[in-house]
């Protein structure tokens, strides 16, 4: 291709040699053929030597034609994954992956950002592992520095040691799968007493709203894990769902404020609708609740410390908070980095695996079949009269794990990831990708992907069981087909405790229960419209009017 542009150039100066040499005299002839001569001559050999001097210096990836100003931001429809899938399709061939069914890399323009959409697993795979070093900062963003004390958290803090210390402490003491599996009472715990709920439901006839109970219950599993039983005290978890629900719609990455940060800075303070003003608005709320449960810690340390026991109750065993005040020293954070984790844990953790609890449940109505399956293998693995499924129990259920993979295939919680960004310029795939430029990983398109998924639309869980199209794939960041936790650097370190929380409570919706639609509605009813966010939502609640089985009214009675 870079050939064919030297052959073009050249073939414009002769051209232009024989136009000038027909139109002047010999002497002004033998002039203009000197510097004519010596243009050609140096075509030919840069054509000749050095084919790497010879290509243009930068091969950008392609992008579809886009307005002035605004750049392509009129193709993003308020469905951002599903419109940039469409793009993808027909601008994001290409490339050297493109021969081995890849391609799937197209540059866009929002607004003054410039945006590299990656939206095939080879592409992903260029870009989260093969450089990964390049691509694991994160972009600035106005929002996240108002929320997250100057993007100190961990998702939206750069590449480099405060995140490296930071990730480090969260993987350590509360992450690792050894934290995960020592929280197995307390999540146990947590799935009891919304089981008790649905039970009261059941016996008065009436329906569970499936998309409000999951997601209280997955903030609640956080909530204990950071802060032990303290955040039940005044109504604290709804206070704390309000906020998370509210950082989710500020940080979506398609934030009109980030692709016009000049104008965004002229006007922000004449008006109050940019969203950098609301964020502001929800620190504020986030600060007062944070201080007021650090300070409860630092309290409560102080006695025990002082051989009293706070409020004469018996002192619990410590949570996240309190080791995040015992390490501050050691790790160099201040009490503003310990609210911007706390931010993240709360916020990172509950939607994710609560969105997943309420789709796989979902898509199990709309599917009835794959529910009597998945009810038997749980029926069946758990001792007979055990009153609930339990941890252990769950090793064996191999069509579980099927359902929640296939739901995260369908549903990534998160389908566009986190922004990444190029942290220096580098070559992918044969492009030029210039430092600085936003990365977002179309994981919903890729876990769609015709060429990697057999009937990619479908909800089928046995592609992942034994002997299925898909039976050794994984989402642990190594099949770049499947990256709904991200992978590389950046990959979500919550993953073990995500994966737990969900598995542990579909196992037992489907053990305690029988599931029904509310009267008059069909399975084909159920509607998955989204709404765009960092995380993406049903449009229509999941109500389901549960079912009580005779073993789950005697058992979570006898609890
Ligand atoms: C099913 C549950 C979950 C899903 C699907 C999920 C998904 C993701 C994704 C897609 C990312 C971005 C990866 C990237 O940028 O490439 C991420 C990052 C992150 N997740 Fe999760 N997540 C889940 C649960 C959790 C939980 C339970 C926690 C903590 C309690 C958590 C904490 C985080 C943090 C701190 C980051 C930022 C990592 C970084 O930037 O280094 N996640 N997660």
């Amino acid at each position: 291709m870079h050939q064919n542009k030297h052959f073009r150039g050249t073939m414009d100066h002769m051209n232009l040699a024989y136009q000038l040499l027909q139109a002047t005299t010999p002497l002004a002839q033998l002039l203009l053929l000197v510097p004519l001569l010596l243009l050609l001559g140096h075509s030919i050999s840069r054509g000749r030597h050095g084919s790497k001097k010879q290509r243009p210096k930068r091969c950008l990836p392609p992008s579809p034609p886009g307005l002035p100003i605004i750049g392509h931001l009129h193709l993003v429809s308020d469905l951002p994954h599903v419109s940039l899938r469409g793009l993808a399709a027909k601008h994001g061939g290409g490339g050297l992956a493109a021969k081995h069914g890849g391609g799937g890399l197209m540059l866009l323009r929002f607004g003054t950002v410039r945006s590299l959409v990656v939206s095939s697993p080879q592409a992903a795979q260029l870009v989260l592992r093969t450089q990964d070093h390049a691509f694991a900062s994160r972009p600035a963003s106005k929002v996240a520095d108002v929320l997250f004390y100057g993007s100190t958290d961990i998702g939206f803090s750069p590449y480099g040691e405060h995140w490296r210390q930071l990730r480090k402490l969260i993987t350590t003491h509360l992450l690792s799968i050894k934290k995960v599996n020592s929280n197995r009472d307390a999540r146990h715990d947590e799935v009891r007493l919304v089981m008790e709920k649905i039970r009261e439901v059941a016996a008065a006839a009436k329906a569970v709203d499936i998309s409000e109970a999951m997601n209280t219950f997955a903030n609640d599993i956080v909530c204990r894990a950071v802060s032990g039983k303290f955040f039940r005290a005044e109504g604290r978890n709804k206070l704390f769902r309000e906020l998370i629900e509210a950082n989710t719609r500020m940080i979506d990455g398609f934030n009109l404020e980030e692709y016009f940060p000049g104008v965004a800075k002229a006007l922000g303070s004449l008006t109050g609708w940019f969203t950098s003003n609301k964020a502001d608005e929800a620190r504020k709320r986030w600060d007062g609740l944070l201080e007021t449960i650090i300070t409860d810690h630092e309290g409560r340390r102080r006695s025990s410390e002082h051989g009293h026991v706070a409020g004469g109750v018996e002192q619990e065993e410590s949570d996240f908070i309190d080791v995040l005040l015992s390490v501050q020293k050691e790790y160099g954070i201040t009490r503003d980095h310990i609210k911007a984790i706390l931010m993240d844990m709360f916020g990172a953790g509950t939607d994710t695996s609560s969105l997943v609890l309420e789709l796989a449940m979902a898509e199990l109505m709309r599917n009835p079949q794959l529910m009597t399956k998945l009810q038997a293998e749980v029926r069946v693995n758990t001792p007979r009269g055990q009153q609930m499924v339990a941890q252990d129990d769950i090793a064996s259920m191999t069509f579980l794990r099927a359902v929640v993979k296939e739901t995260l295939r369908l549903h990534p919680p998160a389908p566009l990831l986190l922004p990444h960004l190029a942290m220096v310029e580098c070559e992918v795939d044969g492009y030029t990708i210039p430092e600085g430029t936003r990365v977002i990983i179309n994981e919903w398109a890729i876990g769609r992907d015709p060429e990697s998924w057999e009937k990619p639309e479908q909800f089928m869980p046995e592609r992942f069981t034994e002997g299925g199209s898909a039976a050794a794939i994984d989402f642990r960041g190594n099949d770049f087909q499947f990256v709904p936790f991200g992978a590389g650097r950046r990959i979500c370190p919550g993953l073990n405790f995500g994966m737990a929380t969900v598995e542990i409570m579909l196992a037992n919706l489907v053990y305690c229960f029988d599931w029904e639609l509310p009267a008059g509605m069909k399975k084909e009813d159920i509607d998955l419209t989204e709404v765009f966010g960092l995380t993406v939502h049903p449009k229509q609640k999941l109500v389901l009017v549960p079912k009580l089985r005779a073993i789950g009214a005697h058992a979570l009675q006898a609890e």
